[in-house]
C-alpha cells in the first residue's frame, strides 16, 4: 500500500489541542479550558499539514498505520502543539557578561544604557561583525530555541541603527527562514535605541526616510521577507510623537505594529498601539489601566517577558489585570545580551510564579495567543486540521511537567516536529 501521511503519534495520555473551534485567540475563561484529548493521537500529512486529531481508538480505525512514513508510540507521553516565542532579538554579536556584574551590583537598565553599554554596546559589536558569523551564531541559538520546544520565533533586528547593518541582520534573519525548519516571523527594529551622535529628530528622519524606503525596495524586489516593525517607546529612547510616525510608516508598508512599550515608565504607548490597530505590545510593566482597556478594545495582544522582569527586577507586569481585562496575553523570551534565555517552558514557569498566571493561561500564552501577536494564529498554536503539523512530544503522562520541573525541559522534551518531520530527538527514556 502506498504511503500517503508522513506521521502518526499514537497513544499519548494527553494530546494538549488548546482549542479546536478556529479560534485565532483565546481570552478570558476560554484559557482556563483548554481542549485535550485523553488517550489521543495525531495524523500529519506528506504536506507537512495536520490531517486528524482525536482519540486514538477512531484515528487509527480510520488512518492504519501501514499508510504512514513515520509512527510515533507516544504511550504515557504528552502531545502539546510547537511552542511559540514571540519576542526574541537573537541576532547579535559580543555577549554582555560583564553588565550582568553590573546590574547585580545595583546598576539599572538604563543606567548602563546611558553609560554607552547595553543596546549601544552590542550595536558597535554587531556592526562589526561579518553576515556569515552572525548567521552562525544565530543558527546555534535558534537550535538551542527548538530543542527547548520552540517551533516558531518572532526575529529582530536593532542592533545596527543604521541601513546597512540593519539590512545585514534582516538578510541574516532570511536566510536562516529559508534553510532551517525553525518557523520565524522577522522584524525590523531599526529604532531600537538613538544612535550615538543623532537626537531622537535625526534618528527618526534616518528609519522614515533612509531606511524603510530601502527595505521597502528590498521587500518588493522579493530579497527580504519583513512581518513586524518595532520600536522602543520609553523615556530617553524614543518619544511617542517618534514612534507614532514610524510605526505608521512601517504600516503603511503592510507590517505588522508589534513594538516595546510602558516598559520602564508610563508612556501611554498601549493607547497609541490600540489607536494604531497595533497587533502587539511587549513588556507593559507600567501601562496603566487606561491602556488595559484600550489594549483589549483593539485586540491588540500583550506579549510578557518573564525573563526581563526578572533579570532587571522590574516590577512584573500586571498580567492577573490584564487577563482578567479580557486581553489577549501571549509570552516571549526577550532573548537578548541583556536576557540571555532560549526556553519558552523557563519563561512559562516564571510566568506562573512570577505573574501569577495559571499553567494552563501560560501554555496559551506561548502558544496560541504567541501566534496571533505574530499574526499566523491561523496556521500555528494549535492543533487543528489544516494547521502546520508542529508538536512536541514530551516524556510525561501531564502537560504540566513542562512548567512544573523548573530548568528540566532538556528531560521532559522527547520529539520536536515540525510540519511532521522530527527535528530533534532527545534519546532519553524517563518514568513518572
Ligand atoms: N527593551 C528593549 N529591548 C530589549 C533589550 C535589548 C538589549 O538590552 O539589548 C528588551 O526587550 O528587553
Ligand atoms: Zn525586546
Amino acid at each position: 500500500m502506498p504511503t500517503k501521511y508522513r506521521l502518526l503519534v499514537k497513544n499519548a495520555s494527553q494530546v494538549v489541542v488548546i482549542c479546536s473551534n478556529g479560534e485565532k485567540y483565546l481570552q478570558k475563561d476560554a484559557v482556563q479550558n483548554l481542549c485535550v484529548v485523553d488517550n489521543g493521537s495525531v495524523v500529519i500529512g506528506c504536506d507537512g499539514l495536520i490531517k486528524a486529531v482525536g482519540p486514538s481508538d477512531d484515528v487509527q480505525a480510520e488512518y492504519p498505520e501501514e499508510l504512514f512514513e513515520k509512527v510515533i508510540d507516544a504511550t504515557g507521553m504528552c502531545v502539546i502543539p510547537g511552542l511559540v516565542d514571540a519576542h526574541t532579538h537573537p541576532v547579535w554579536a559580543g555577549d554582555r557578561v560583564h553588565e550582568f556584574a553590573m546590574k547585580l551590583a545595583g546598576a539599572s537598565y538604563m543606567d548602563v544604557h546611558r553609560a554607552g553599554g547595553g543596546i549601544h554596546f552590542t550595536v558597535e559589536h554587531t556592526r562589526a561583525a561579518a553576515a556569515p558569523d552572525l548567521l552562525a551564531s544565530l543558527t546555534a541559538r535558534l537550535g538551542r530555541m527548538l530543542r527547548a520546544g520552540s517551533t516558531l520565533v518572532e526575529c529582530k533586528s536593532g542592533y545596527g541603527l543604521e541601513l546597512e547593518t540593519e539590512v545585514k541582520m534582516l538578510e541574516v534573519i532570511e536566510k536562516a527562514r529559508r534553510s532551517l525548519p525553525i518557523n520565524i516571523s522577522s522584524t525590523y527594529c531599526g529604532a531600537h535605541a538613538v544612535p550615538r551622535g543623532k537626537t531622537v529628530a535625526e534618528a527618526t528622519e534616518d528609519v522614515l526616510r533612509v531606511q524603510l524606503p530601502a527595505l521597502r525596495r528590498r521587500i518588493t524586489a522579493g530579497d527580504l521577507r519583513v512581518d513586524n516593525i518595532d520600536v522602543f517607546c520609553e523615556r530617553g529612547v524614543f518619544d511617542l510623537d517618534a514612534t507614532r510616525a514610524i510605526l505608521q510608516a512601517g504600516r503603511d508598508m503592510g507590517l505588522h505594529i508589534n513594538f516595546h512599550g510602558d516598559e520602564l515608565h508610563p508612556m501611554n504607548s498601549a493607547q497609541l498601539g490600540a489607536e494604531l490597530g497595533a497587533l502587539a505590545i511587549s513588556h507593559l510593566e507600567e501601562v496603566t489601566d487606561e491602556g488595559i482597556a484600550a489594549m483589549a478594545t483593539a485586540k491588540t495582544a500583550a506579549v510578557l517577558l518573564p525573563t526581563t522582569a526578572y533579570i532587571l527586577r522590574l516590577p512584573q507586569p500586571r498580567a492577573r489585570a490584564m487577563l482578567e481585562a479580557g486581553l489577549i496575553v501571549a509570552l516571549g523570551s526577550d532573548f537578548n545580551p541583556n536576557a540571555y534565555c532560549c526556553s519558552m517552558p523557563l519563561v512559562m514557569h516564571l510566568a506562573c510564579v512570577n505573574m501569577r498566571m495559571t499553567m494552563p493561561e501560560a501554555l496559551v500564552g506561548a502558544t496560541i495567543n504567541a501566534a496571533y501577536a505574530l499574526g499566523r494564529s491561523d496556521t500555528h498554536g494549535s492543533l487543528e486540521a489544516g494547521k502546520h503539523g508542529d508538536l512536541v512530544v514530551l516524556n510525561c503522562r501531564r502537560w504540566e511537567h513542562l512548567i512544573y520541573q523548573l530548568g528540566g525541559h532538556h528531560e521532559v522534551i522527547r520529539y520536536v516536529i515540525i510540519k511532521g518531520s522530527v527535528v530533534h530527538d532527545n534519546d532519553h527514556t524517563l518514568a513518572f
